[in-house]
């Protein structure tokens, strides 16, 4: 599509387009992290679009559940040997976000890339990262990550597969001593993996030492038969991400030898002596490093769908606003604005946050690299509260972006299901939401009630600030709503740990009591993270060498989100005296100002995520604007319309039909 051609585009996006307050080119390199960035993506972008093997045959809806993952297949390993030839070299986890869009519906060598290939850099010692790192990433093998269970998923500790070492020949047998400890979900085990790194319980002269990790050939490299002892088939239908093939696993007493158990962090020598790791969670490490990565991945899915919602607001008419006029861009309705721009102000809260966590994580890596492991509570306080609301926010935000374009919106072809679907899974995956923010309120009660020594760890630092529980701001500006976020964070993670000290008090033993309290340390675990987020943003937006236009859009959309997110959990900011009801009242006007504000700039705001229509892959959000006829040539494509009268009529309406003659 030539964006220059503006006789090719429906006549209200060429207006809303000529309202551009701002440089959406300095914008697009902003949401890419320089412009650098913007022009890798960009070729690698072009690389894949004009490469018709990344076409469909037939839309993927109508494909059988074995076509679409061959078809998915296909795509992806042509993917990785096009990423491979390329001359410059290819950093595939640096990229990643260009090749949004590409695969659909979940890539069946996803899990290889973004989980086994961590784990082996992360987990293996020096020779064993010899031994199978670079064949992984020549793909000469193809792994994933087996730690989920039929029966436990969440708490790891409860894993049942057993890993036991027989000093004897050097080897551990591992075994699936029940249904339940058989592996399920893991993305690409059911039939594209022929290796695996499997968590399994360590035990080794008699003791168990918890969940460790194993690296395991589960299939012959010639034939790709699974090996005697392993037991490996597909777990069937999802929600969605139905084009990979998420698997199960058991194992029959199956031997590997001992050096496949990865020993970057701990050992079992020869006669079975357990070296111990520096800190007892570093085995959980390929999770927190997918943690982080999810935080950028959820911006990127909302990106897509507000994208879609705002060029459809822009292009759909329905009803009135005033009696018997023309009836107007539904973008124009309040109601519809307060849904779709909250959500491009929420994109640009998650790409700060994600980078920000991802300098958190640098430093926590490097200072790993010399023995020191101080800060990693704080990075699995911050990637886990992190991952949650990310994930939290972005489904939901997709979902309102959904429902923003009324049936259109239920219609495939819109693509916004199927990016609702591939969000929504990741509230479940990687550590199910609650179970993640219940993490991030431990680290805040544990913090909370160690103020005075100093824990060197500085999102939590605010904890320690107890005068600010007395004063309110009587200022509005940006970093004074901050401060009420910090309050109001704050005022619960006390509220709850007073809570906890009564029951405990009264006689409750602490984990009854915990569990007693389990809906307000949500409430402080989310509170602590959008503080977090909210802060970041300001800082990020304030500290922006920028032109005025953009640095006006983004300071409106700042302000919008502090606004948004006050409105949505003010009891929480009334009780605690942040805000008072008039200020409440004062800022949910401002919002609507904001909104109309922004609503001019909507469009091209998205515009500068700059996702091509080949990516954006929907009938409603395409540059053109041409809603309609796309409408209508998919719903040409579907099979039932190739007769004008399908068999079934025959078979069945007919003699229905009939009976009653
Ligand atoms: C885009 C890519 C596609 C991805 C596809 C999806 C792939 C997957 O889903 S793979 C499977 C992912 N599975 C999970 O994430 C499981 C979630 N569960 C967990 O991580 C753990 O069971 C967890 C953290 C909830 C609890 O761990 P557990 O060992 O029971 O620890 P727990 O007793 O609660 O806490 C003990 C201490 O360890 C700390 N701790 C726990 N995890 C970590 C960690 N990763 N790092 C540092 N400290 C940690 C706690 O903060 C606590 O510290 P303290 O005692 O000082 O308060
Ligand atoms: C699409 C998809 C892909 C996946 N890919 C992989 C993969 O590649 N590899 C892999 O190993 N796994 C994978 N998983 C599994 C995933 O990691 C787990 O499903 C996830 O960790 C949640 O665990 P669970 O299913 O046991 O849920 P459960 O823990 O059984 O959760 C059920 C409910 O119980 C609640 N709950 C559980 N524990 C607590 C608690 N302590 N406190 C309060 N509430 C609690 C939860 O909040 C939730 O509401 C995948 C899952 C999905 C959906």
């Amino acid at each position: 599509m030539d964006k220059n051609n503006e006789r090719e585009c429906n006549e209200d996006l060429i207006r809303e387009r000529r309202k551009c307050n701002f440089n959406i080119e300095e914008l697009t390199n902003i949401v890419d992290g320089g412009k650098a960035r913007t022009a890798r993506r960009r070729e690698i972008q072009r690389l894949l679009i004009n490469d018709p093997e990344f076409l469909d045959e037939i839309p993927q809806d109508y494909m059988s559940h074995e076509d679409r993952y061959s078809n998915e297949l296909r795509k992806s390993a042509h993917l990785m040997q096009k990423l491979a030839d390329q001359e410059s070299g290819h950093d595939i986890h640096q990229d990643i976000g260009a090749l949004t869009g590409i695969l659909k519906d979940g890539n069946p060598l996803m899990v290889h890339l973004s989980m086994f290939i961590p784990a082996i850099l992360g987990q293996a010692n020096s020779e064993q990262q010899e031994k199978w790192l670079g064949r992984s990433l020549r793909n000469e093998i193809i792994g994933t990550y087996a730690q989920t269970e039929l029966g436990h998923g969440t708490f790891v500790r409860g894993l049942e597969t057993r890993a036991t070492y027989d000093p004897t020949v050097e080897e551990f047998v591992l075994h699936t001593p029940t249904i339940t400890a058989t592996k399920w979900w893991p993305g690409g085990l059911g039939k594209t993996c022929n290796y695996c790194v499997v968590m399994a319980q360590l035990y080794t002269q008699g003791r168990c030492y918890g969940p460790h990790p194993f690296i395991v050939q589960l299939r012959d490299e010639e034939t790709h038969r699974s090996l005697p002892g392993i037991t490996l088939g597909e777990i069937g239908p999802r929600l969605g991400l139905n084009s990979n093939d998420n698997g199960f696993l058991k194992f029959e007493n199956h031997r590997i030898p001992r050096t496949n158990m990865l020993m970057k962090h701990s050992q079992v020598l020869k006669d079975g002596t357990y070296v111990k790791p520096l800190h007892n969670k570093l085995s959980y490490g390929t999770m927190m490093l997918v943690r982080v990565g999810i935080v950028g991945a959820c911006s990127r899915s909302l990106q897509y769908a507000v994208t879609i919602a705002t060029r459809y607001s822009a292009v759909r008419h329905q009803s009135e606003i005033v009696p018997g006029q023309p009836e107007p861009q539904i973008l124009d309705y309040q109601t519809q604005q307060y849904k779709v721009i909250p959500q491009i102000a929420s994109v640009f809260a998650l790409i700060f946050s994600a980078r920000s966590l991802s300098k958190i994580q640098s430093s926590v890596t490097a200072k790993l690299k010399d023995g020191n492991t101080d800060l990693l509570p704080e990075l699995h306080s911050l990637s886990s509260g992190l991952k949650a609301l990310s994930s939290s926010d972005a489904s939901w935000g997709v979902e309102v972006c959904r429902l923003a374009c009324g049936g259109h919106g239920y219609l495939a072809s819109s693509n916004l299901p199927r990016t609702y679907t591939g969000t929504t899974c990741a509230i479940t995956y990687e550590g199910e939401n609650t179970v993640l923010l219940l993490q991030v309120a431990r680290y805040l009660i544990k913090s909370y009630r160690s103020i005075g020594k100093e824990t060197g760890a500085s999102s939590v630092s605010y904890l320690a600030d107890q005068t600010s529980l007395a004063s309110s701001s009587s200022s509005f500006s940006n970093k004074a709503l901050v401060q009420a976020f910090k309050l109001s964070a704050l005022s619960l993670v006390a509220e709850a740990e007073a809570r906890l000290q009564k029951l405990c008090d009264m006689g409750q033993e602490f984990y009854h009591a915990w569990n007693y309290c389990s809906v307000l340390l949500l409430k402080c675990a989310e509170a602590h993270t959008r503080y977090y987020i909210c802060e970041k943003y300001e800082q990020t937006v304030d500290s922006l060498k920028a032109s005025e236009g953009v640095k006006n859009v983004l300071q409106s959309l700042c302000r919008l989100y502090l606004i948004y997110h006050i409105t949505l959990t003010h009891g929480d900011f009334l009780k605690c005296g942040a805000l008072t009801p008039r200020n409440i009242a004062v800022l949910e006007g401002e919002m609507c100002d904001l909104l109309a504000v922004l609503r001019p700039q909507a469009v091209s705001i998205v515009d500068a995520f700059d996702i091509p229509d080949e990516l954006l892959g929907s009938t409603l959000g395409c540059w053109d604007g041409n809603v309609y006829q796309r409408l209508y040539d998919e719903a040409l494509k579907s099979p039932l319309n190739k007769t004008d009268v399908p068999d079934a009529y025959y078979k069945y309406l007919l003699p229905l039909m009939k009976s009653s003659l």
